[in-house]
Parts: C-alpha cells; sequence; structure tokens
C-alpha cells in the first residue's frame, strides 16, 4: 500500500520523524522562523495530511489542497481551525489535549505570583542599582497563599490550576463555567459562581477559555470594573477573549492591581504596544507550553494524531468535527 503523503509546517524533533516515517511519506518546512503561506500553499498541493501548529486552516487554504484528508495540530487550541469549513469538505482536524496541562498550570502560577509579588520589577530594581537600605513598602506585593481564586474556564488546564492552588497555596476556588464540574467541585473544594460573583469575590481571575465565537472579548470594560482594586489578572488561553483596550485602561487607572499575560490579540505583540509600557503588567510570549519536554510530548501525539486519521481510526479528533 503506497503510503500517504504528508507535509509538516512545524518543527519535530528527531524521534518524531523517524515515527512519521514508518507510517508515511513526508516533506517539512526546514527554514528558520514559520513557513511562508505562499510555500505552505505550494506545498499542499498533493499531500493527505498536514501536521502544523498554528497556521490558519481556511478556504484559501483548503481550496489548494484538494487531496487533503487530515489537519493535525501541535497545540490543544484549535482556534485557527475554520470548522465549519473543514466539515463541509469532510477534514479531519485533530488536537493534543491533556499532554500539556501540568505544564501550562504551571506557568499561569508563576504569572500569579510574578504579578502579585512583582518579581520581574523588583529583578529590575536590583539589577539597576536602585536597592538602597530604607526600602520599604514601596516594594511590597500581595499575598497569594490562602487567597480566592477564579477560574473561568474550568476545563483540563483550569482544573491543573485550581489543584495546585488549593493543594498548594490553600486557596479557596471559585469557577464559572459553560457548565458544572461536580468532580472538580469535590476535589478541589471548588464552588460554582456566576461570572459576576466570581469577579467580585476574587483575589486572582485566572481566565482558561478556549477562543470560540463566544468567548471573543468576553473580557472587556465591565469585568474589570467588577474585579477588587486588589485583584490579579492572568490570561494564558487566547488573547481575543480579552479586549485589551478595556484591560489597558484597568490598569492604567488602578481598577486591578496587575496583570499577568501569556497571549495577546495579535502576536507577537507590537513593541509600542500600550500594554508593555506598564509597570504592573507581567508578559510573556505565548510560552504556556513551552518545555522541551511538553513540547516533544505534544509533537509525538501530533503524528500520532495525524497517522490515525490518515489510516482510518482518527484519534484526538475536535469535538466540533467527531461524527
Ligand atoms: N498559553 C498557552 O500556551 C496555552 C497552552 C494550552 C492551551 N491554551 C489555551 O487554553 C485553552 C483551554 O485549554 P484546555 O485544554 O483546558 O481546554 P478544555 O476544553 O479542557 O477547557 C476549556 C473550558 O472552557 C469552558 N468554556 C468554553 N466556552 C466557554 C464559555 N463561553 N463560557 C464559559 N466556559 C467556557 C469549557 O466548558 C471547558 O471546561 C485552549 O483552547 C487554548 O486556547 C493556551
Ligand atoms: O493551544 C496550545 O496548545 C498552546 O497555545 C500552544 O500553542
Amino acid at each position: 500500500m503506497m503510503k500517504p503523503h504528508v507535509y509538516v509546517a512545524c518543527r519535530i524533533p528527531s524521534e518524531t520523524e523517524s515515527y512519521l516515517a514508518q507510517h508515511v511519506q513526508y516533506r517539512k518546512w526546514e527554514g528558520p522562523g514559520a513557513v511562508p503561506y505562499e510555500v505552505l500553499l505550494e506545498e499542499l498541493a498533493e499531500v493527505d495530511g498536514l501536521l502544523t501548529s498554528g497556521n490558519k486552516i481556511g478556504p484559501e487554504l483548503l481550496s489548494r489542497a484538494p487531496k487533503l484528508k487530515a489537519v493535525s495540530t501541535m497545540s490543544v487550541g484549535y482556534n485557527h481551525f475554520d470548522l465549519e469549513e473543514m466539515k463541509e469538505r469532510g477534514i479531519i482536524g485533530t488536537h493534543t489535549p491533556g499532554v500539556l496541562d501540568d505544564t501550562v498550570a504551571d506557568l499561569i502560577l508563576s504569572l500569579m505570583l510574578a504579578v502579585s509579588r512583582r518579581v520581574p520589577e523588583l529583578d529590575a530594581y536590583v539589577k539597576q542599582g536602585r536597592w538602597s537600605k530604607g526600602d520599604n513598602e514601596e516594594l511590597f506585593g500581595l499575598d497569594m497563599h490562602h487567597k480566592t481564586l477564579g477560574i473561568i474556564g474550568m476545563g483540563r488546564i483550569g482544573e491543573a490550576v485550581a489543584q495546585r492552588a488549593h493543594f498548594g497555596f490553600g486557596m479557596d476556588v471559585l469557577y464559572y463555567n459553560r457548565h458544572r464540574k461536580p468532580e472538580a467541585e469535590q476535589k478541589y473544594s471548588a464552588k460554582y459562581a456566576e461570572m459576576e460573583e466570581l469577579l467580585r469575590h476574587s483575589d486572582f481571575v485566572v481566565l482558561m477559555t478556549p477562543l470560540t465565537p463566544q468567548t471573543r472579548h468576553l473580557f472587556g470594560r465591565k469585568e474589570f470594573e467588577q474585579m477588587k482594586p486588589t485583584g490579579i489578572f492572568i490570561n494564558a488561553s487566547r488573547g481575543p477573549v480579552v479586549d485589551e483596550e478595556a484591560l489597558t485602561e484597568a490598569l492604567q487607572q488602578g481598577e486591578i492591581f496587575g496583570a499577568g499575560l501569556d497571549v495577546f490579540e495579535r502576536e507577537p505583540v507590537q513593541a509600542d504596544h500600550p500594554l508593555l509600557t506598564l509597570r504592573n503588567v507581567v508578559t510573556l510570549p505565548h510560552i504556556g507550553s513551552a518545555t522541551a519536554q511538553t513540547r516533544d510530548d505534544m509533537a509525538r501525539l501530533a503524528a500520532e494524531n495525524l497517522v490515525s486519521a490518515l489510516l482510518g481510526a482518527p484519534q484526538n479528533v475536535v469535538p466540533e468535527l467527531r461524527k
């Protein structure tokens, strides 16, 4: 039997390449940075499968890939999939849930601590030689232990955050989700709350929903106004779930204490973005799942997902495209 043809548009480790080679014939992007869109379109002309990490899978790309049967993304988020278009064309779309939960949750906890204890700001303060005897209250931060955490989007990663916060830091956990999660309530003594109640009572608010038409700008002026002035806001989901103008205003006007952001409405965020000028914001370059081990695990799972789809027994198909 002829092996299916695959294009690999993202970097994967050599062990994963060896695995792919056993099952498919593949070509891959070898250049620096991301594969240019025109190159990608040319490569897709003859392939059955695509392994990607964020290319927009929409009508233009799909119309240039007449043989394409499956797209596997090396990410758990799949907001770059045009689900209607893929459904219409019968394209299988897979993602990588589960393997990155702990790594992303660790990063979220580090953002919570970095903002509340002002770690990057005080690091700069020491390195710039501004530390002098007698410095006092102006360096103080806020406690995290035994405070209240509100999680919006209590999914796989949300639960991993709840676990760390509850057992590690003795925090009370509130959550808002599309539906109640009785098991999570039991495991982490988490309490369900409507959005406004959660925002009014939480010291830390962690946003962890996917980006969907329903969650775009879920967080705007009204939501920041409802937070405590000592509240800390963390977004590691997707940038467009937050109205960045509203966030910038809330931070500038002291409506909230600070924010930790791994994601932005436009990535890479522009160097002159007003958020980057604010003392009380900690920023990261969309790095939530980026440890060497977890990226290897994601690549392997994404490759297995693609092979499974092309060989007729698809696994980890995104919910909206399941038959
Ligand atoms: N920063 C990073 O590097 C990074 C890494 C991994 C995932 N992510 C993002 O995190 C998201 C969540 O990942 P996950 O694996 O926990 O997904 P998940 O599907 O397990 O969890 C998402 C949760 O959000 C809830 N939800 C969806 N729409 C909602 C709405 N309108 N209102 C309230 N709740 C809603 C769902 O019910 C679910 O419980 C991904 O989709 C991705 O965008 C970012
Ligand atoms: O969705 C994901 O898996 C992360 O954002 C990494 O791309």
